[in-house]
């Protein structure tokens, strides 16, 4: 995993921070390099417009200092307005070596260029309602905004907006991201994310940025059965599993068997729809050693037939992808129902019905949940968190919105079990299956149907060979 992606909590980064301090690195170092990589960044972006620089009490506000004199030493016209005086030693050093005059944040004329360095990690409560307002009439008035490793506002771990937090062009995390780079609403507060590299080392770390997943072609001696066999056991709806069941197809896996309610026709005659009339028929059916994942959820149904069909599914033995309708189902039954073992993709409903209202970031919620229920959780949103039992935790921001239409859930469900059949690794199943979900979506471009992403999954997968 490379440096850039992992995910810090507040805590972690001043642990962090702390062991660079041990290795014998001075504390103003770390800042004198964290504001020098945010100016080179400023300076690249606006290069001699005019700057002005905001910055609060705290070490946050130590990098504004940093950054100000840097740009200024390069030939840019800087400013700097402070929030009253400096109170760390870091941010204190950092303002005596800044020659040029220092402002009132609320008389400060707006400029060209603004850098908000008035708050990151110790953001401690949302800012003063006129503070906000003056840090938001700046920001919009400028043409180009930088905020330092946060917008002043925005909570680090959870991502909420403790008060009204401007668009900033510009994010630059320092060190490593944080949870609110990846979590939303705080993911929608910029236009471009960079994480500056401070030698911080973030090796230690459990969450990280959904990455490119690598992914391997078949072997030469491989066959369909060797390449994972998958069943998807449909119900109510029958296009919702023939849905999963054809992403399942595309997702590299050898052969998909449609356990289906009614038979509906269409789609690749490769996928052998066989129709189970009732539980018994799905457990029959599903009496084949060579299953390597079985997908039930999308398109089953609330009823007594359909709870009967998911638990011949839970009683095969066979690993289990849990979507939809079988979480409902399963939600009404406590968490102890929850197969352990199982993947579960739950959207925020679905996820509050299973496991209730659970304290801290949606990270915390989703480990929380896949250590009670001893499952990997694919909790989705605009923000998914893939999250093991382990403690282990990924984040896939900023996919498209247009995947925010019906069918693309049992696209994804059926994605999960496909690559589940093909890898044998949970996790990496989920994490293989999230980044497909969200490249198809990325190569389908706008107002795409669910059955668009289907065809961009073999291109979407050849990428990553
Ligand atoms: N550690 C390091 O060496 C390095 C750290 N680095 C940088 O430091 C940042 C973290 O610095 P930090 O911990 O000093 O916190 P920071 O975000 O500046 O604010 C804390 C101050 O603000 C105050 N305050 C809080 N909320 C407030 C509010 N709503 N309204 C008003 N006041 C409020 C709070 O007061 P209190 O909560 O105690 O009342 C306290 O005085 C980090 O994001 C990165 O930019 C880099 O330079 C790399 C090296
Ligand atoms: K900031």
């Amino acid at each position: 995993m490379s440096k850039a992606e992992a995910i810090l909590t507040a805590a972690q980064m001043r642990a962090a921070e702390q062991a660079v301090f041990a290795t014998g690195v001075p504390e103003y170092e770390l800042m004198e390099r964290a504001g020098a990589a945010a100016a080179e960044i400023v300076w690249r972006a606006g290069g001699k417009r005019d700057l002005l620089v905001l910055c609060g009490p705290g070490n946050n506000g130590g990098d504004g200092f940093v950054i100000a004199r840097l740009l200024r030493a390069r030939g840019v016209p800087v400013r700097v307005a402070a929030l009253g005086e400096s109170l760390t030693p870091s941010s204190l050093k950092a303002r005596a070596c800044w020659a040029g005059p220092v402002e009132d944040i609320f008389s400060a004329a707006p400029a060209t260029q603004i850098v908000d360095a008035l708050f990151g990690t110790g953001l401690s409560r949302g800012l003063d309602p006129v503070l906000a307002d003056r840090l938001c009439a700046l920001t919009a008035s400028a043409g180009f905004s930088y905020a330092v490793d946060l917008p002043s506002g925005v909570d680090t771990d959870s991502g909420a907006l403790l008060s009204a937090v401007p668009a900033f062009g510009i994010c630059v995390a320092l060190g490593a991201f944080k949870s609110a780079h990846l979590l939303q609403p705080s993911a929608n507060c910029w236009q471009r994310l960079i994480c500056a590299d401070i030698g911080i080392d973030v090796s230690a770390a459990t969450v990280h940025r959904l990455s490119p997943p690598p992914m391997f072609p078949p072997k030469p001696l491989d066959h369909k059965y060797s390449r994972g066999l998958v069943a998807v056991v449909g119900g109510e709806m029958a296009g919702a599993g023939q849905l999963a069941s054809h992403a399942a197809a595309h997702s590299g896996a050898g052969m998909v068997r449609h356990i289906a309610r009614d038979l509906v026709g269409g789609g690749p005659d490769a996928i052998i729809t066989q129709k189970a009339d009732g539980a018994g028929d799905v457990g029959r059916l599903l009496n084949d050693a060579r299953f390597k994942a079985v997908l039930v959820g999308p398109g089953l149904g609330l009823d007594q037939d359909a709870t009967a069909r998911l638990e011949a599914a839970m009683v095969s033995g066979h690993p289990l992808v849990l979507d939809a309708d079988a979480l409902t189902l399963l939600a009404g039954k406590g968490v102890d129902a929850i197969p352990a073992g199982a993947i579960l993709t739950p959207h925020e409903g679905e996820f509050v019905r299973l496991f209730g209202d659970l304290p801290g970031s949606k990270i915390d919620r989703a480990l929380e949940a896949a250590r009670r229920a001893d499952a990997i959780l694919i909790y989705k949103g605009s923000d998914s968190v893939i999250a093991a039992p382990d403690g282990r935790a990924m984040i896939a921001s900023g996919s498209s919105a247009w995947l925010s239409t019906a069918g693309t859930g049992d696209v994804l469900a059926g994605l999960v079990a496909g690559r589940l059949a093909v890898t044998g690794d949970r996790y990496r199943a989920a994490c293989e299956a999230l980044w497909l979900h969200g490249e198809a979506a990325r190569r389908a471009g706008a107002a795409f149907v669910a059955d668009d992403l289907l065809v961009e999954l073999p291109a979407a997968i050849a990428s990553r060979l």
